[in-house]
């Protein structure tokens, strides 16, 4: 199942610095394991926010929801959910 995600990140203003260096170095990681696996399969900056637009690929919602709130910037971030079916017309096989 693919589901389109809108993460908007806010950090507080007044967290540690070495903190919130430690959350991203942390959700890189996972973000990166989670694209590798294939799960995370696409992962764009917002121009000019600090938000991505992603796209993930898992077995159900649950899947979703469980993987999003491990995520370590989780209680940072404004999540918008939209699940994703194929195209009559689209060309790519794996759009599914
Ligand atoms: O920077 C972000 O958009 C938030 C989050 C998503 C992946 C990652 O490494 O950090």
């Amino acid at each position: 199942m693919l589901f389109h995600v809108k993460m908007t990140v806010n950090l507080p203003i007044d967290m540690n610095p070495e903190r919130a260096a430690a959350l991203k170095a942390q959700e890189k990681a996972l973000a990166q394991r989670l694209q590798q696996e294939g799960k995370w399969r696409h992962l764009w900056r917002i121009a000019g926010h600090y938000a991505n637009y992603s796209v993930f690929d898992v077995d159900s919602v649950q899947d979703l929801h469980d993987l999003l709130m491990q995520l370590p910037l989780f209680p940072y971030m404004a999540i918008e959910v939209n699940a994703l079916c194929r195209h009559p017309s689209s060309i790519h096989e794996d759009d599914r």
